[in-house]
């Protein structure tokens, strides 16, 4: 309802829009800005919603578990909140496929990166990919040693150890993490958050750097001309941990992205073409 009204409004407003001066356009843009952010507020919320109590009708959840969704879900909401701020972001890649990089210094948050891709893939491929079967991930993405699942708090929440991989083209090398893992699946979009944590039973391990990600976030939604693609945005907000010259990091994490990217783009047309072994 409200897209429809907006776009009414927008229709009645254009010939006015033309005719304004600068600063009733900056209004107007920070207005159509705010909207987008109810949009994506609204949405959000609607998860959010969902195991507001501690008591579902069949399942109890315990303190831990509701800790866990609360800390998941935060994590989302401050990285979509990133991401949502759509100024001032700095192009570092663009490659040949459309893929585009950027980048941002936000203040609390450090240097972040934001991949912008399209994805031939239905959004359940990429929700079964890259949430369901996270533990599988290192099958098909080099650039990840192992992932484990240590714990489940709802069917929205997990907390992971991830261990990237040694390979060639790691500027940064070896790291581990203990992130929690957050998502929230509707029809027309999936927004998959995340953030580090730390679990007394979990210490880093000896020759392991222990690295913390996010609070980060990915939004996949379907493109509106063509149901068989994908818009991929990812939100990198990583702190490698370890003694690093920062060009290294900063050359390092784009490169994860798009390695990442191509990654799952192969595994797709594999899944597209039932050839996944
Ligand atoms: C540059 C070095 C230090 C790290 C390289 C590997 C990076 C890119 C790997 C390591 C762990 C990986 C994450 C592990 C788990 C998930 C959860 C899933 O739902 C979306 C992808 C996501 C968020 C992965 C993104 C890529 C990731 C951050």
């Amino acid at each position: 309802m409200l897209p429809a009204v907006v776009k009414l409004c927008c229709g009645i407003s254009y010939p006015h829009v033309r005719s304004m001066s600068g600063l009733q356009r900056t209004a107007v843009a920070v207005i159509g800005q705010e909207i987008t952010h109810m949009k994506h507020w609204a949405q959000i919320k609607q998860c959010m919603g969902r195991y507001a109590g501690t008591k579902t009708a069949e399942v109890a959840v315990s303190e831990d578990q509701l800790f866990y969704m609360r800390h998941g879900k935060e994590a989302l909401r401050k990285a979509v909140g990133m991401l949502e701020d759509t100024e001032g972001w700095k192009v570092e890649i663009k490659e040949g496929n459309g893929d585009v990089i950027s980048s941002k210094v936000i203040p609390g948050a450090g240097k972040v990166f934001r991949l912008e891709a399209v994805l031939e893939a239905s959004l359940d491929d990429l929700y079964d990919l890259l949430f369901v079967r996270v533990e599988d991930m290192h099958q098909w993405n080099p650039s990840i040693q192992h992932i484990k699942v240590l714990k489940r708090a709802g069917p929205e929440t997990i907390l992971t150890h991830e261990v990237s991989a040694e390979t060639a083209g790691n500027l940064i090398g070896q790291r581990d993490f203990l992130s929690v893992r957050h998502s929230c699946k509707q029809k027309s979009c999936i927004y998959l958050g995340g953030a580090a944590i730390r679990l007394e039973s979990f210490p880093p391990q000896p020759g392991f750097v222990r690295a913390e990600d996010g609070p980060t976030c990915i939004i996949i939604k379907p493109l509106d001309e063509d149901t068989t693609k994908c818009s991929f945005t990812w939100l990198l907000n990583m702190d490698v941990k370890g003694w690093l010259p920062k060009s290294i990091v900063n050359q390092g994490l784009p490169r994860a992205q798009l390695d990442f990217t191509k990654h799952l783009r192969k595994r797709l047309a594999s899944v597209l073409y039932g050839n996944t072994k």
